[in-house]
């Protein structure tokens, strides 16, 4: 039987270009009579309720979702399914279309839409391929018990405050507009570093509990990179089925900050001073004080945290 494919287009990924590149991709389709349907969402709670209509039509059982859009898009679209579907594995398509494009990057496809449209197309037509798997992060909030997943990474303090003040500025257009990731861009991250506090923070794993004073950046991720490029856990393996987690104490100085920044340039953090990394089965973490979280690039607001971490695989077609 033909294969259907159900494209879902965010029209706001890469600062609202992405419907320019959408319109490419159609002529392609037309152009090689493939059976699509288009989704042009209008915000990411309406991705969610339109997914739990989708999933639970017979009639689409065998379509193949294409997720056209950036990281927070892809984080959205695989929660959903998920929830609506969590013991079935639905193979999610996805042709990377942001500003950051770190899940993109951390495995190695490069940003040419059409040629990821070609390649999915092509992947999916032939009967011998099987989709590519990947570890996705799994982490539940312990005071809920809600179960949520990312594909890139959680973070909490640094990362997560330069998120909140990209949303809350004008900054995200310009930074797109240079074609730079947001804390690839140093300014932000320096006007960051007046506002950011350190915050005491409690971990636990299977070689013990360990309690940091003054946690300034904890990234908790799946693969080397965060904030749109940079490198900040090089020997983050995305296949291995640990998490991984990166976390930073408060410089005490400019010229510290200066040192960690410019051993993120030369892939060596891990090894500074006042720098923690871990590799696990599972991590549990937990603060105390009201600090910005984000995942995937979208906020998730000002909280207390305390988290369980694991990975599961996920099957993509990239
Ligand atoms: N119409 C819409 N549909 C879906 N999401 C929307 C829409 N309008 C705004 N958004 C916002 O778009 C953001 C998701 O964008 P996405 O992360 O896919 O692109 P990006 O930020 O350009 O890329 P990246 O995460 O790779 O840097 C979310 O914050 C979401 O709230």
């Amino acid at each position: 039987m033909e294969q259907k494919y159900q494209f879902i287009i965010n029209p706001a990924a890469r600062s609202g270009k992405n419907l320019t590149t959408w319109h490419t991709l159609q002529e392609e389709l037309q152009k090689h009579s493939v059976n699509f349907e288009q989704y042009i969402s209008k915000s990411s709670y309406e991705i969610t309720k339109w997914l739990r209509r989708f999933l639970r039509d017979p009639n689409e059982v065998k379509t193949q979702i294409v997720v056209l859009g950036g990281d927070g898009t892809l984080n959205i679209v695989i929660n959903s399914v998920l929830q609506y579907q969590p013991n079935i594995m639905r193979p999610i398509a996805y042709i990377p279309a942001g500003s950051g494009n770190d899940f993109a990057r951390a495995h190695g496809i490069e940003i040419d839409p059409l040629a990821s449209l070609r390649r999915i197309l092509r992947q999916t037509q032939d009967p011998q391929q099987l989709p590519f798997q990947a570890d996705i992060g799994v982490y539940t909030d312990q005071r809920n018990s809600q179960t949520r997943y990312f594909v890139n990474n959680l973070g909490i303090g640094l990362d997560a405050t330069v998120v909140s003040l990209t949303n809350h500025s004008s900054a995200k257009v310009w930074l797109n507009k240079l074609g730079l990731g947001t804390l690839s861009y140093g300014a932000l991250l320096m006007k960051t570093l007046s506002q950011q506090d350190s915050f005491p923070v409690n971990i636990k794993t299977a070689q013990g509990t360990e309690r940091i004073g003054d946690a300034y950046l904890t990234t908790i991720s799946n693969h080397p990179y965060f904030g749109g490029g940079v490198n900040i856990m090089p020997d983050a393996d995305p296949y291995d089925g640990k998490i991984d987690m990166i976390l930073v104490e408060k410089p005490q100085n400019q010229r510290q900050f200066l040192k960690l920044i410019k051993s993120v340039a030369k892939h060596n953090l891990m090894n500074q001073p006042g720098v923690h990394r871990y590799t696990v089965d599972r991590l549990e973490l937990e603060t105390e004080r009201l600090e910005n979280g984000q995942t995937d690039g979208e906020e998730l607001g000002v909280h207390t945290y305390h988290f369980v971490f694991t990975t599961r695989q996920y099957d993509f077609w990239l």
